[in-house]
């Protein structure tokens, strides 16, 4: 993988196929670096997911999708007519990358469709088709869902939000930054305060880089300051974003989000979580059978080129965290907004099984 001069990227267009190749923007750079890093096979995909190159659920899937085409076009120079068994390594590949993420199975599987009904000829025109249709889905989607979540809001109020579930973390527009582009544009937002999101920063880096692209008011905190500003009775809503949520309306976020849950519960803080359908996953009954991700506790215990804790401390690194559907007051989809969600309500938004 290499950096290259395409210039860019800006928050949403953070994946872009040019000259038969994906750029990814580099997100381990940012914000001090924009830069693209180019791939050309598959397996440069799953590295970049699994290193998280590209991070954020919808941005995951929305990789990978680009990833089978990659594979495609291999999987076809390679084994010629017989190129569907012969994608199928590369395609296991991806769906190693990173486990928790539901979007990078969804999306795997809805490029499946697209393969079974395909020939033995060249699949690459019509893989990139199907991609590039998923892409442009996913940022229509966050579109839609950023209006419906806006319209919750009494404003103007601050807000609260964790981690990055911005345009770049998905194939455009944002989930829970989307809620808060509409709701800016809409004179409902007063401030917005960001978690910085230990240990990989993602609030720090990234979301506050968005917001300030934008021109929306962002104030950075720690991700332990968040209970005592709720307590100041300023703020209206968290609004975060989600990596699956289970049928029954647990939702699987970056570690962090529940105890911000809990303590907007115990403020009377309202709590959003925004994300396409392609998020809800009703193979997964609960929030206890969601696969949470450990990453390597190095990333806990230096932060950049400074080690924080002595040599040869242990860490546990956890990246993602369960919140159960009891301290969430709405899920706000593409498809329509559950308030006080619960499995039957998930079942009912789902019934008409688009995703
Ligand atoms: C729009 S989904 C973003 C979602 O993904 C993040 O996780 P990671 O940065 O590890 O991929 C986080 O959970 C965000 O809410």
């Amino acid at each position: 993988m290499e950096t290259t001069t395409l210039s860019g990227p800006t928050p949403d267009d953070a994946a872009r196929w040019h000259q038969g190749a994906l750029y990814l923007a580099e997100q381990r750079l940012l914000p001090e670096r924009a830069e693209y890093l180019r791939l050309e096979t598959a397996g440069e995909v799953a590295e970049a997911i699994r290193a998280m190159v590209v991070r954020g659920a919808p941005a995951i899937g929305v990789a990978a999708a680009y990833g089978v085409v990659l594979a495609g076009r291999d999987a076809y120079a390679t084994a010629g007519s017989s190129w569907k068994a012969a994608i199928e390594s590369d395609l296991a590949r991806l769906a190693a990358s990173r486990p928790t993420a539901v979007n990078l199975f969804w999306a795997i599987r809805r490029m499946r469709d697209c393969i079974a009904d395909l020939g033995t000829g060249d699949p690459y025109a019509d893989l990139l088709t199907a991609a590039r249709a998923l892409h442009e889905a996913d940022r229509a989607a966050n579109r839609r869902l950023g209006d419906l979540g806006a319209e919750l809001i009494e404003g103007p109020t601050d807000l609260i939000t964790h981690c990055n579930a911005g345009a770049i973390a998905t194939g455009g527009y944002g989930t829970a930054l989307g809620v808060i582009r509409s709701a800016f544009a809409a004179g409902k937002v007063r401030r917005v305060f960001a978690d910085e999101t230990r240990p990989w920063m993602q609030g720090a880096r990234l979301t506050a880089w968005e917001l300030m692209h934008d021109g929306i008011p962002v104030v950075l905190q720690a991700d332990s300051a968040a209970a005592s500003l709720m307590a100041g009775g300023t703020v209206g809503w968290v609004i975060v974003g989600s990596d699956r949520i289970a049928a029954n309306g647990d939702v699987a976020n970056k570690i962090g989000t529940y105890p911000l849950a809990i303590a907007a519960k115990y403020h009377g803080v309202k709590v959003m979580v925004a994300a396409p359908t392609s998020t809800i996953d009703l193979e997964t009954a609960s929030g206890q059978d969601i696969p949470i991700e450990e990453r390597d506790p190095a990333e806990l215990l230096g932060c950049g080129d400074q080690q924080l804790a002595p040599a040869g401390c242990l860490a546990r690194n956890p990246v993602f965290d369960v919140t159960p559907a009891a301290l969430v007051d709405a899920i706000v989809t593409e498809r329509g907004v559950v308030m006080q969600p619960n499995a039957e309500k998930i079942r009912a938004l789902m019934a008409d099984g688009v995703a």
